[in-house]
């Protein structure tokens, strides 16, 4: 992409309205502009963060089993009030009327339509287990929306739904879900801690919350630093094998790790060294829930089981906030300059700056590297616009791309280029016909 042509307004100054760094950062690289509290649109930089965290989700809920639908975001009411949430729901339930005045409603969640959903398509226990999930818009009226993404009040969100016949199954299939988030997040570049949680308004009494550490983070934790220490970006799973599912889930689960409303200092004393105890602020970037037949018992969501009885199913509902990451991991990932990206999230992985746009050489050799890393599939931002290489190297180094790539007459004069690594800052002279081999 050439930055000539893009459409990134960046913002020269931190916006007065944004509290925290990745709100300021989103707004000034251009990545989103508010239209409503709490309601965003996804301009052209920040869209390609927001597809390849939803894709990133996408890949390993599939990995996990899981089976890909998608759900109106506009919901009939009569599903609410089957299960008793319409009213429970309280003021956070955007309500609204169709023109033939029937009581309709901004999904803030989907348990009771896939449960519906499930219970037309199921009907033995032969057909279980099954697990499907969307990545769909949500609203929910909070009372206070605030930190951009953050805490949004319509936001993307991955939510997974499942069904088995015993509790037992039930519970493997939440053990799938929790492993595949710890795949996720790492996949991401980011470590998010599982801690016990509460179940509020999705209800059930099983519940974890993923978290990554950041000091804007909601949630006040209190952790073992032996978290720190493990590497959970590697590991592989059978997700068939019932036992190694549930060791990795007991290896997570063994460690001391809590927000404060499941805080108990005592128990954290105890179980902890003093050495080892951290304490700080995480954002809930992910929240699974395992509530039996909260959902299937009111919405008719049985099966035949093996002695011919019909049973209600068991099922639990996996939530990761899609939208949220984008700013959790510039939470987690940035440095005065602006956003350091993980790789995999980066909207470009390379940043080509032409020091003198107008210098027939640099804009020849500037252009050949475009055009070869083009053809390879290497996302690149090119900037060829005729402005000052301190205001190219500012802007590159707000948006945060991991890798740029700097061209101009003196180096050209050795045949080399300069490549900078974003995150280290280490620069490297790269000889021009080495360039492609090193992105390619
Ligand atoms: N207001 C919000 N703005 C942005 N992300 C949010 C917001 N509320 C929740 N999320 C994200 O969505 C995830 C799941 O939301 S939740 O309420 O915990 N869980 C559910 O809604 C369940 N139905 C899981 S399928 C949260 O972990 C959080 O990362």
């Amino acid at each position: 992409m050439r930055l000539s042509q893009y459409f990134m307004p960046i913002l020269r100054d931190d916006p007065k309205e944004a509290e925290i760094v990745s709100h300021k950062l989103m707004l000034r690289c251009g990545m989103i502009r508010q239209e409503a509290a709490g309601s965003y649109s996804w301009l052209p930089l920040g869209y390609r963060v927001l597809r390849k965290i939803e894709q990133i989700v996408r890949e390993e809920q599939n990995r996990a089993g899981a089976l890909e639908v998608l759900m109106p975001t506009i919901q009939p009411a009569d599903l609410w009030r089957k299960s008793g949430r319409y009213d429970a729901y309280g003021k956070e339930m955007l309500r609204i009327k169709d023109r033939h005045d029937r009581d309709m409603l901004y999904g803030p969640t989907n348990e009771e339509m896939i449960t519906d959903i499930f219970a037309q398509g199921v009907q033995s226990y032969k057909d279980l287990p099954r697990n499907l999930y969307h990545i769909q818009w949500k609203f929910r009226d909070e009372v206070r929306p605030r930190f951009g993404v953050m805490r949004g009040r319509e936001f993307l969100m991955k939510d997974a739904y499942s069904f088995d016949l015993t509790r037992e199954a039930g519970q493997h299939s939440y053990n799938k879900m929790f492993v595949s988030y710890l795949k996720t997040f790492a996949r991401m570049g980011l470590k998010a801690v599982p801690m016990r949680a509460e179940t509020g308004p999705i209800g059930g009494k099983d519940s974890h919350e993923f978290l990554i550490l950041a000091d804007t983070g909601e949630s006040e934790v209190f952790l073992d630093r032996a978290f720190h220490d493990m590497d959970w970006s590697t590991f592989e799973i059978d997700y068939d094998n019932v036992e190694a599912v549930a060791k990795v889930v007991d290896e997570f689960t063994s460690k001391y790790a809590a927000t404060s409303e499941m805080h108990d200092q005592a128990d954290y004393e105890t179980r902890v060294p003093a050495d080892r105890r951290v304490t700080g602020r995480g954002i809930e970037v992910g929240h699974i829930f395992f509530f039996g037949t909260k959902y299937s018992e009111p919405l008719g969501a049985v099966v035949q089981g093996p002695d011919g009885k019909m049973v209600p199913v068991q099922s639990g509902s996996y939530g990761i906030g899609v939208s949220r990451l984008v700013g959790g991991i510039i939470e987690a990932s940035h440095d005065a300059a602006g956003i350091i990206w993980p790789e995999p999230v980066a909207p470009f992985r390379v940043g080509l700056i032409n020091l003198k746009v107008g210098d027939a050489e640099t804009d020849a050799a500037c252009e050949k590297l475009y055009a070869a890393l083009e053809a390879k599939g290497v996302d690149v931002l090119y900037d060829d616009r005729d402005e000052r290489a301190g205001a190219k190297f500012g802007t590159m180094d707000l948006i945060g791309l991991p890798w740029q790539v700097i061209i101009g007459p003196r180096g050209l004069k050795d045949g080399i280029a300069e490549v900078k690594n974003r995150r280290t800052g280490e620069r490297e002279n790269v000889a021009l016909d080495q360039l492609l081999a090193r992105f390619a």
